[in-house]
Parts: C-alpha cells; structure tokens; sequence
C-alpha cells in the first residue's frame, strides 16, 4: 500500500506510556509465531479436537495518546489446536490498514479510540478488529464495532482482507457479536453509527449460512449510543442500548467518542427477526443503568421474549467519564446476570422494576452458553466471577493488574433450573479471562462437555489455559501451560475441527 507520511507527526515515544493500562500483565506482548506441544498438567480428553480463538488488543506500537484505553490497541489472534490430548499455540496480528501502514512507518499513526479527527493520517478504514473472532463460511472474521470484519485463514492465521461479502455489506459498521442460528448457520448481524460516526442508524442483517445476505433493514435509534452486544430469539431480536453517548462535534473537537449519560435511558430496541420494516422497531425505555454482555434469549410459552445478561447500576467503561468527569471507582462496579422479560406487543414502552429479575447475585461478566441452545429456551450459563472471599492473594496481583478491569477470579456454572452455582477457583495468584464451551463428541445434551479459558498467572507472570468438565465443574482437567503471557482480551470461540474441514 502506497503511504505518504506527512512530514510533521505527533512525536511518540520508544515506549509504552507508564499508565496502568500498558504495564503489568498489560505491557503490550507484541508476539506472532507458533508453539507445538504445550506443556500439559491433568489430561486433555481425546474427544476434543478443535481449536480455540480468541483475541486481545496487543497494540503495536507505543500510543501518541498518553492515556489512550486498552480497547484501542491492534487486534492480535490467538488459536489454540487441540486434538489427540495435544495443544499448541498459534499468535497472529490482523493486518489491518492500520497495522500495516504502522509497520510501514514504524510508528503510530492513529490516534484516539474512534476518533479520527485526531490521526496523523488519513486511513479509510481505521479499525483495529480486536473485540471478536468467529468463524463463518470458512473464514475466521477478526470483529470490531466499528467497521466491517476483517477475514483471517483459519488455519495459518494470515489475513485474507477487509471482507464485505463480494460487496453486499450495506453497513460501514458490524457488531462484535453477531450470533448464529444452531439449526441453519445463519448469522445475524447489525451495525450501528451505521453510517458514519455519530449517526443514530442502525443497519440489521441476517447472512445465510453460504454468505448470501437474506436480508437487511435500517432502523433509526433514539439515540447515538453504543449497542455493544443484543441477542436473538427464534422470532426477535433485542438491541440493549449502553447509555455512552457518542457527539460528532466533540470528536471533532479531539475528544472521546463515548461519554457516560446519567440521564439517559437503558432503552432496548426490539425487531421482528425476518420479514420487518423499519417502523416495526419499538424502543422500550428502562431507568439507567449499564447493559454488558448477553448471555441468551428466548421466547416463553406466552410469547414474551426472555433476554439474559448483565447488568450493572453504574458505568462498566469507567475510562469514559459523565460530562462532569464523574467515574465509578472500578472496585466499586457489580454486574449481575439478570433476567429482563419483555412482551413485545405490550402497548408501553416503559420497562420497570416488574420486568427484571436477577438470576445470579454475584458479580458476572463473560456469560457463555451450550451453542446448540442459542435463542431457544436454555438451563445452563457459564461465566467469569468475581468472589474475594475465595481467597484470591490481592497483595501479589494488584501491583501488576495493569488497569484494574477486568478483573474476575473464577469460573461460574448456573444452572437457572434448580438456580444452584457451582464455582471453579483457578488459584490464589490467578485471574480468569472470557470461557467457552466445547459439547462432548457424541452427546446431544445441554451443557454436556467442557468448558475452556485462558488464565492470567500473575505468580509466573504467564498465561494458561484451564479444561473443565461439566460433569465435575470445581477441578480442572487439564492446565496448559503457555511460555509466555498473553495480556487482557475480549471474546473468543471454539471451532469444532469438523466445522473447518467441511
Ligand atoms: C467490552 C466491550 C468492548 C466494547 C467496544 C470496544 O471497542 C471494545 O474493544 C475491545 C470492547
Ligand atoms: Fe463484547
């Protein structure tokens, strides 16, 4: 790609600014490469093979933006093959536009966290694709929300290109968690600020299986506010509406993208799955409060749409302060997983105190569930879980936390049914990152098979990943030791080594 590099650049430093967000076991690790046979400790069952992706912002190069948040740094993709009671390790950087011409110019050239009024030069796509990675029509899809995805060979790893699907993509935007129909493959998708920064458009889009999209209608949101994450029944699907609020001429302006809004509602977007106009959406309104991740959704015998995931009183996204600079103190933050029942032909749009539930009391992020259940009613949840009476050494980790958030210290299993919790406790110098399920070979049976996540070491300063059965949630199976630490990441996803192959 031919660069011109403007002669005067912010001038950056040889390295990371000395804020908490780049030190630690957040000192951005910056690793490419491959490491065959894993260390092992336990057993690895031979049923499992496949392989496990996930993603972590690992920026570059050391910021012109001194306090620049850690979800701004170049998305960089772990795999991890697993298959005959073996594991290795394959890291690579998504070559983005901006990666590239980066490295071109061995600095950075991008400034603020969305917010291009503040490049150093111009990008026509300026994403860093670090929140997400999925794997759909043979492609893995390196996600960030605020762009299309980037495509990645799944197997060595090397980005194929900016995919906007032979050109039927109508959205400038695509979300980092599209979900997928368990029975047809189909993704369902959306962008919002679909059509620029500060835009309230929201563009919905449903891709069949062979990536031919089946369809796509633009809604107009309330408001400019992120829509991180939603969910999808068999009929509906739910857009929960953080309340950050973006304004174009505060961008413009050099500041940030996202701005916490006490005053305005959690409102939830709620649209027909097939077939809507975009006067078909309805926009329920909930006293504020700060929405995080879905867990599931589903429609009950009446007709309602039952919508599971987190909800916090106060604002997850410290780092984006109130118009006031007004920011909960991280320790002070608490995300439930709540249960939120909606009738979609209910004649108010006013959500209350009667539509919420919490499910799980403790403090919850990263809910995960058996796949093959996605948008059908569902028993089991899977989770990060923050508990300090489990006797986490606090003392050893916090001088190297890097950042104070996430911080979550084991695994949770909720059975909604019978509401008991079973709780994995990794170790007293360790810290939890995002799980996912892997079902058993063989077995049709929610829940049935393991769950799998990567493990902050902060007494070895190195990352792990622990195997746990179902069957017998509170030991682990297997640890695999990793010669290295992979710092903080999102999401990630398990592909069955049968999906790749077909
Ligand atoms: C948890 C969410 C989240 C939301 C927006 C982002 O840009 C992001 O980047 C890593 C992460
Ligand atoms: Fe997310």
């Amino acid at each position: 790609m031919a660069t011109t590099i403007p002669t005067t650049l912010p001038p950056v430093a040889s390295h990371y600014p000395d804020r908490p967000q780049f030190q630690g076991f957040m000192k951005p690790g910056r690793v490419e490469g491959e490491v065959q046979n894993l260390e092992v400790y336990g057993k690895i069952p031979d049923d499992i093979d496949g392989t496990f992706y996930r993603v972590m912002p690992d920026p570059q190069f050391p910021p012109f933006i001194q306090d620049d948040p850690w979800f701004n740094g170049d998305g960089n993709i772990s795999a991890f093959r697993l298959k005959s009671g073996r594991a290795s390790f394959k890291q690579r950087y998504v070559r983005t536009e901006k990666f590239t011409r980066e490295r071109e110019a061995q600095r950075a050239l991008l400034g603020k966290y969305r917010n291009k009024y503040t490049d150093a030069v111009e990008f026509k796509v300026r994403t860093t694709a670090n929140t997400n990675v999925v794997h759909f029509d043979g492609k893995l899809l390196a996600l960030k929300e605020d762009a299309p995805p980037y495509a990645m060979d799944p197997d060595t790893l090397e980005t194929l290109g900016l995919e906007t699907f032979d050109g039927q993509l109508p959205s400038l935007t695509f979300t980092a968690h599209p979900k997928f129909d368990p029975a047809t493959g189909e993704m369902i998708c959306f962008g919002y600020e679909a059509k620029g920064d500060g835009t309230p458009d929201v563009c919905y889009y449903r891709v069949a299986a062979d990536g031919k999209f089946l369809e796509t209608v633009w809604l107009v949101a309330p408001v400019v506010a992120m829509i991180h994450d939603f969910a999808v029944t068999e009929n509906w699907v739910v857009f929960p509406m953080i309340p950050q609020v973006c304004d174009l001429e505060r961008l413009k302006q050099g500041g940030e993208h996202w701005q916490w809004s006490p005053e305005t509602p959690f409102y939830v977007g709620v649209l027909p799955r097939m077939g809507a106009k975009a006067s078909d959406v309805r926009w329920f309104r909930h006293p504020n409060c700060f929405p995080s991740h879905s867990a599931n959704a589903y429609e009950d015998a009446t007709g309602n749409i039952v919508f599971d995931f987190g909800l916090s009183e106060k604002n997850v996204f410290f780092w984006w302060p109130d118009a006031q600079g007004n920011s909960p103190r991280p320790e002070t933050l608490h995300s439930q997983l709540t249960r939120l029942t909606v009738d979609p032909r209910s004649e108010s749009l006013e959500l209350t105190a009667a539509n919420v539930s919490v499910l799980q009391m403790g403090n919850s992020e990263f809910y995960r569930v058996d796949d093959r259940f996605a948008t059908k009613p569902y028993r089991h949840v899977y989770f990060d879980l923050m508990d300090p009476a489990l006797g986490t050494d606090f003392g050893a980790i916090v001088p190297q936390l890097g950042g104070g958030y996430p911080l979550y210290n084991s695994l949770g299993h909720l059975d909604i049914e019978t509401k008991h919790t079973e709780v994995y406790f990794p170790g007293r110098t360790h810290m939890v990152q995002e799980p996912v399920f892997i079902p058993r070979r063989g077995s049709t049976v929610e829940g049935d098979g393991y769950l799998l996540a990567l493990v902050n070491n902060y007494a070895t300063m190195s990352s792990e990943l622990h195997l746990l059965d179902t069957k017998d949630f509170t030991k682990a199976q297997a640890v695999i030791m990793l010669p290295l630490r992979l710092r903080h990441g999102l999401h990630g996803n398990w592909v069955d080594a049968a999906e790749i192959t077909k």
